[in-house]
C-alpha cells in the first residue's frame, strides 16, 4: 500500500504501492499518512521522498470507490496532503509515469517536485464529472497562476514534464534515476526553511484583469460543456482561490465536490471511464476472447482510396510511425490525396510542436503514394476506403487476395455493407475484418471493429491492437447492416425527419438534441456528412429512384411510413454543406454556418399541403423522446441480436463516434438512468400514435427486461436468449 524505507542515514522514502496505477485507495492514503507521521516523529530522519511503485507516481483517487462515497464524507486524501505540507521536514515528490488527480495533489503537498522527462501530470477530474477535491483547486492557482490553472483544471489535459517545468508545476526534470535524484535533493535541502515552499501559504499571483479572465473562462466552458456541470464548478472553485483565504477556499472546494458527487453526472462519466476500458476486453460469442488471442505486429500498412476517410486513416497510421502505402485509382485523385495527407500531417506536426512533443511524423520516407497494386505485395495489413459500392469493394478484395502476402490482414472501412459478402471473394476470409473509422478519421477516437462469420481471433486481436496503436478506442461488434452505430442512427434520423413532416423546423429538432448535450443535432449532422450519401444508399435499396416500383405511395414503403423529404432535397441539389444548402442555408458551398432557410419553410408547408398533413406544435420532450428512444430501442434489439456483446460497447460507440454527451453516459446507460419502464411506456405511447413506424414498437428484449423488474445494466446480457442465428 505504501512502503516505508530508509535511504542512507537521513532520508525516509515512502513508496505508494497499489498496482497497476497506484490509485489512492483509503488503505494507500492511510499508509501514506502513517509514513509521513513516522518520518516526522523520527529525529534521525531529516527529509522525506514520496514516490510510486512500478514507474508510476499515482493516477489519483481510486475511482472504483467513488460509487460508495457519501457526499458528506470528508476527503481523507485532502487531510493527508495537508499533513505532508505541514511536515517539519522537507518532502520531495519523485514523479515517474503519471501524477494525475489526487496523485498530483499529493505532489503539490510536497515541498519539492522532481519528474522524469516522460512523466505526465494533470487534473483529469473534470472528465470524471468531479473536481480536484484534495485542495488541488486551491494549490495549483497559487503555484502557476490563474490562466494556466484554469486551462489545466477545466480541460483535464495531461501535461508532459517539459511543459510542467515551464508552468512551474515541477522544479526539475531528470532523464533517469528519478528517485535517487529526489533523495539527493532531499538531503541537500534538509534544514532549509520550508515556509517559502508551502504552496498553501503563497498568494494567488495577482492580475489586473482577474475578473474578466474568470468571466471569459466561464463563458467559454458553458459554451463547450453543453450541460456538463463539472467545468463550471471547477471555475467556481478556482474563483474561490482568488477571493478567499486558503482554508475557506478549501471549504468551497469541498462543497462543490459534494454537489458534483451527488449530481448523477459524475456517475455517468465514471461509468464511461470504465466502459472505455471494458470494451478492450472483447469476447466472441464462441467464448474466444482477448485473453487467448494474440495480435500480429503491423509494421507496414496500405490504404486504398484517399477520399474523405482514406486521407485521415493514412494520417493516423503515419502518426503511429508505421510504414504506409497510399493507393488511388488515377493520377489526379492521387495528387489530390497526397496534398490532403501532407497538409493533415503538417497540421498534426504543428499541434505536437505546440504541446512540446517531438514532431518527426512527416518523414516522407515512411509514406509511399502509388497507383500500382503491386506495391501492396509486402504489407501486413490493408484498409480499403473506396466508394460505398459492394461490386467495387469485391473487385478490390479479389485483387488483394491474389496480390498481398497470404498472412496479410484485409480490412474494409465500409459503413454498413456485409463483411461476409466481401470476405467471400477472398481466399482467406478469416483474415477479413471491418474497421469502421469515423470522420475525420485522424481525429475521431472510435474504431468500430466488425467480425465476419469467418474472421479469426488473431485478426480481431490485430484490429483491436491497431486501434490502440492509433490511440483510438476499438469496439468489437457483429456483422449486420450498419453494424451498431449506423444501425442505431437510422431510426433516430428517421424520427427527426418525420418530426419535420409533422410540423417542426430543422432548428427546433437540432436545438432540442443539442440542449440534451449532443455536439450536433441530426440536421446539422446530415448537412455535414452530405445528404447524397444516404440518397445513394436509398436508391441502392430501391426505396427511391429508378428502381422504385411505379405506383408506390409517396410516403409509404412496404406498408411502413416513409418520408421522401431528403430525396426531394437531393433532387434539388441540396446535398448539405458542400453544396451550400441542405436542411440549412450556408454562406457558400463548403460554408460552415448553418442558417435557417426560408426556402425550406415554404417547401415544408407546400409538402404538408400536398400530402394533407396538418402541422402541429411538437414540444421538446416529444422531439427528444422520439429521436432518442427510437435509437435506444434499436440498441436493445442489437443486444438481443448479440451484435453488441454488452451495453458498454454501445455506449462507448455513441460517446466516441456520434458525440453522445459523456455526462449522460451513453444511450444504454441513459435508458437505465431514466428507468426502463419509462422508456418502454413512452415507446408504447408513440408507437400507438404512429402504428406505421415499426422502429417505435418496443423491442421484445426491452419488454423482457422490464418484465424481469428492470435489472441493473451490468446484468442485461445475461438475459439475452442464446444462441442467435446471426452468429
Ligand atoms: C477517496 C475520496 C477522495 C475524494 C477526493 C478527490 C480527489 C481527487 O482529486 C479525485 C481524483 O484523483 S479522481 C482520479 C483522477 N485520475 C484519473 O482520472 C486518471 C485515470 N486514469 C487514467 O487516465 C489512465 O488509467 C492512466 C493514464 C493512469 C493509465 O493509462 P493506461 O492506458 O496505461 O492504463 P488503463 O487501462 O487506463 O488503466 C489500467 C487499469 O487501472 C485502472 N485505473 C486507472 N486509473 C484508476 C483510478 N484512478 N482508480 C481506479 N482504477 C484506475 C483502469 O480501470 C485499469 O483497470 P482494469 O480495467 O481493471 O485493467
Ligand atoms: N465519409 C464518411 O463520413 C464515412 C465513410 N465511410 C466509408 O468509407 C468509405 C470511403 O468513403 P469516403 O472516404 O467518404 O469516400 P470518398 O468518395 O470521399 O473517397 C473514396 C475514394 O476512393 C477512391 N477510389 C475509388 N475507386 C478506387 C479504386 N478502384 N482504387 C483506388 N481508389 C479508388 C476514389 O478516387 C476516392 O478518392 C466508404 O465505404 C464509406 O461508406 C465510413 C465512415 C464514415
Amino acid at each position: 500500500m505504501a512502503q516505508y524505507r530508509r535511504a542512507g542515514a537521513a532520508v525516509a522514502v515512502i513508496r505508494l504501492h497499489n498496482a497497476p496505477v497506484n490509485a489512492l485507495s483509503s488503505a494507500v492514503v492511510q499508509a501514506l499518512a502513517q509514513g509521513v507521521k513516522k518520518a516526522d516523529l523520527d529525529p534521525s530522519v531529516k527529509a522525506v521522498v514520496i514516490c510510486g511503485a512500478n514507474g508510476k507516481f499515482s493516477a489519483g483517487a481510486d475511482i472504483r470507490t467513488f460509487s460508495s462515497l457519501q457526499p458528506r464524507d470528508r476527503p481523507a486524501l485532502a487531510e493527508t496532503v495537508s499533513l505532508i505540507e505541514r511536515s517539519q521536514k522537507p518532502v520531495v515528490a519523485a514523479i515517474e509515469g503519471v501524477a494525475l488527480g489526487g496523485g498530483l495533489e499529493v505532489a503539490l503537498g510536497c515541498h519539492y517536485r522532481i519528474a522524469h522527462a516522460q512523466a505526465r501530470v494533470g487534473f483529469p477530474e473534470v472528465l470524471l464529472g468531479i473536481l480536484p477535491a484534495a485542495e488541488g483547486t486551491q494549490r495549483l492557482p497559487r503555484l502557476i497562476g490563474i490562466p494556466a490553472a484554469l486551462d489545466l483544471i477545466t480541460t483535464g489535459r495531461h501535461v508532459l514534464a517539459a511543459e510542467a517545468l515551464k508552468l512551474g508545476i515541477i522544479d526539475e526534470i531528470v532523464k533517469e534515476n528519478t528517485v535517487e535524484r529526489a533523495i539527493e535533493l532531499a538531503s541537500k535541502v534538509s534544514g532549509q526553511p520550508l515556509g517559502p515552499r508551502k504552496i498553501s501559504l503563497k498568494p494567488v499571483p495577482d492580475l489586473p484583469d482577474m475578473e474578466a479572465i474568470l468571466s471569459e473562462a466561464l463563458v467559454k466552458v458553458k459554451r463547450k460543456a453543453r450541460g456538463r456541470l463539472s467545468p463550471e464548478m471547477c471555475i467556481q472553485a478556482i474563483k474561490a482561490a482568488v477571493q478567499l483565504p486558503f482554508a475557506e477556499g478549501v471549504e468551497k472546494e469541498r462543497e462543490l465536490f459534494r454537489f458534483l458527487l451527488g449530481s448523477g453526472q459524475a456517475k455517468a462519466q465514471q461509468y464511461a471511464f470504465f466502459a472505455e476500458r471494458a470494451v478492450e476486453k472483447w469476447t466472441m460469442p464462441s467464448g474466444t476472447s482477448w485473453k487467448t488471442a494474440s495480435a500480429q505486429p503491423i509494421r507496414k500498412a496500405a490504404v486504398i482510396g484517399l477520399g474523405t476517410m482514406g486521407r485521415g486513416i493514412v494520417t493516423s497510421l503515419v502518426k503511429a510511425k508505421m510504414l504506409v502505402v497510399a493507393l488511388e485509382q488515377d493520377q489526379k485523385q492521387l495528387d489530390i490525396g497526397r496534398e490532403a495527407v501532407t497538409s493533415l500531417l503538417q497540421w498534426e506536426a504543428s499541434k505536437m510542436q505546440q504541446s512540446g512533443q517531438s514532431q518527426d511524423i512527416c518523414d516522407p520516407a515512411r509514406l509511399q503514394f502509388t497507383l500500382d497494386f503491386g506495391a501492396l505485395r509486402d504489407v501486413d495489413l490493408v484498409i480499403e476506403a473506396v466508394f460505398e459500392d459492394m461490386a467495387l469493394k469485391k473487385e478490390i478484395f479479389r485483387k488483394l487476395s491474389t496480390i498481398c502476402k497470404p498472412e496479410a490482414f484485409l480490412c474494409t472501412n465500409t459503413s454498413a455493407l456485409d463483411i461476409d459478402e466481401i470476405a467471400a471473394v477472398t481466399s482467406h476470409p478469416h483474415q477479413v475484418i471491418g474497421t469502421h473509422f469515423f470522420s475525420p478519421a485522424h481525429v475521431m477516437k472510435l474504431l468500430e471493429v466488425i467480425r465476419g462469420h469467418h474472421t479469426s481471433p488473431t485478426t480481431i486481436a490485430t484490429a483491436m491492437s491497431l486501434a490502440k496503436t492509433l490511440n483510438k478506442v476499438g469496439v468489437l461488434v457483429g456483422n449486420c447492416f450498419g453494424f451498431v452505430g449506423n444501425r442505431m442512427m437510422a431510426p433516430y434520423v428517421e424520427q427527426a425527419i418525420f418530426l419535420l413532416e409533422e410540423g417542426c423546423k430543422p432548428e427546433e429538432v437540432d436545438q432540442a438534441v443539442e440542449g440534451f448535450g449532443f455536439h450536433m443535432g441530426p440536421f446539422r449532422m446530415l448537412d455535414l456528412a452530405g445528404l447524397d450519401v444516404g440518397w445513394r444508399s436509398r436508391k441502392g435499396q430501391g426505396l427511391t429512384g429508378p428502381k422504385l416500383a411505379p405506383g408506390t405511395p409517396a410516403r409509404q414503403r412496404e406498408s411502413r411510413r416513409y418520408s421522401p423529404l431528403p430525396d426531394f432535397l437531393c433532387e434539388q441539389g441540396r446535398y448539405g454543406q458542400k453544396a451550400g444548402k441542405g436542411w440549412y442555408l450556408y454562406e457558400k458551398p463548403g460554408g460552415r454556418t448553418a442558417n435557417p432557410d426560408p426556402w425550406l419553410y415554404n417547401f415544408l408547408s407546400e409538402y404538408r399541403e400536398t400530402h394533407g398533413i396538418k402541422a402541429r406544435f411538437v414540444d421538446q420532450e416529444e422531439i427528444l423522446e422520439r429521436c432518442l428512444y427510437a435509437l435506444i430501442n434499436e440498441g436493445f434489439q442489437i443486444l438481443a441480436d448479440r451484435i453488441a456483446s454488452a451495453p458498454e460497447d454501445i455506449d462507448v460507440i455513441y460517446i466516441y463516434g456520434y458525440g453522445w454527451p459523456t455526462h449522460r453516459g451513453g444511450p444504454m446507460f441513459h435508458a437505465s438512468t431514466v428507468g426502463l419502464p419509462h422508456v418502454l411506456s413512452r415507446l408504447q405511447k408513440y408507437s400507438e400514435a404512429h402504428p406505421d413506424i415499426p422502429k417505435l414498437q418496443p423491442s421484445p428484449f426491452l419488454k423482457k427486461l422490464v418484465a424481469l423488474g428492470s435489472p441493473p445494466l451490468r446484468e442485461w446480457v445475461s438475459h439475452v436468449r442464446q444462441p442467435s442465428s446471426k452468429l
